[in-house]
């Protein structure tokens, strides 16, 4: 066994093939920005998938450390951002055509793991259509009960008061707001003490959430200084669309509690 053999390195070093020719100098950059990414959202889509099953099993600390990873990998995604944020509007400009329609929406990868946090919609599965191993991830995690599913179905289990319209929910639909899962919510706040295990799934849910919008966020910002306000190679609006998905929730009711909080 070699450090080259083990990693397959040979495999992963000869996957940047900048396309420009004569070959722009900040190809690589882009293309390597990329694939990190992707990369590191198979992680986050295993310990995900993990973090489900260990749910599924009452088995909470270790999806609490599962989580727990996930988070750091959201850190390093959001961080990461300032590499790609050297590309100066004019450098981009200069290879951004031969990119063609090509654009994010295309990745199967961000697309299941939107989906495993509870953002559903069938719809975005006709993006993979030609491509079957990618349909399959991107089905697979559509099928799946989100994480906050199985979240809630372990509190009904542990004897928390959720309504049977939540747990027999159609899971493949995009989640909307229940209002009957506020006061659950807010009876734990209340007492975490007595409520512990609850308690801190719920402040770690809302810290995968919170840096999932980080990293939106960042994301939103170096598109709005490499193209402006251009529109998508996918075809959408370009930043307004990006800015759009900053209203988007997958946790709505563990924001509203925090209404309810007496103070
Ligand atoms: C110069 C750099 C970048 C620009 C200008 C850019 C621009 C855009 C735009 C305009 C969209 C909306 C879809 C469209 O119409 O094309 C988009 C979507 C997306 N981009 Fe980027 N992007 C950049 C870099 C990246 C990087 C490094 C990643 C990391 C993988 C990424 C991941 C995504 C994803 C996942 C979406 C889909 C978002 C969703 O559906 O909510 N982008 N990007
Ligand atoms: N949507 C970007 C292009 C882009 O960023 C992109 C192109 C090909 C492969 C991945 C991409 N990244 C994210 O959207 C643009 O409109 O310039």
């Amino acid at each position: 066994m070699s450090y080259g053999g083990y990693l397959d390195l040979d495999t992963l070093l000869a996957a940047q093939r900048p396309i420009s020719r004569p070959e722009h100098h900040d190809e690589l950059l882009f293309i390597i920005q990329h694939q990190t990414t992707e990369l590191w959202l198979k992680l986050v889509l295993h310990e995900l998938e993990t973090a489900c099953e260990l749910m599924r099993a009452d088995d909470l600390a270790p999806a609490l450390k599962c989580i727990a990873r996930v988070k750091h990998i959201q850190k390093t995604l959001t961080e990461q951002w300032s590499v790609l944020a050297t590309l100066t509007p004019s450098e981009y400009a200069q290879f951004r055509g031969v990119l063609g329609n090509a654009s994010g929406f295309q990745s199967y990868q961000y697309r299941a793991v939107e989906f495993t946090l509870g953002n559903k919609n069938a719809k975005m599965l006709q993006v993979f259509e030609a491509d079957a191993a990618a349909s399959a991830i991107v089905r697979r995690a559509l099928e799946a009960p989100s994480l906050y599913d199985e979240f809630l179905r372990l509190l009904a289990r542990a004897g928390y008061d959720i309504p049977a319209d939540v747990l027999d929910r159609d899971v493949t639909k995009a989640w909307t707001f229940h209002d009957d899962l506020v006061p659950v919510f807010a009876a734990i706040y209340a007492d975490p003490e007595h409520n512990w295990a609850a308690y801190e799934t719920c402040e770690e849910l809302v810290d995968l959430e919170d840096n999932f919008q980080l990293w939106r966020f960042r994301h939103l910002k170096t598109v709005e200084r490499i193209i402006g306000s251009k529109t998508g190679t996918g075809g959408s609006s370009g930043a307004p669309f990006l800015r759009r998905a900053l209203e988007l929730t997958f946790f709505p009711e563990l924001y509203a509690v925090r209404t309810e909080i007496p103070g």
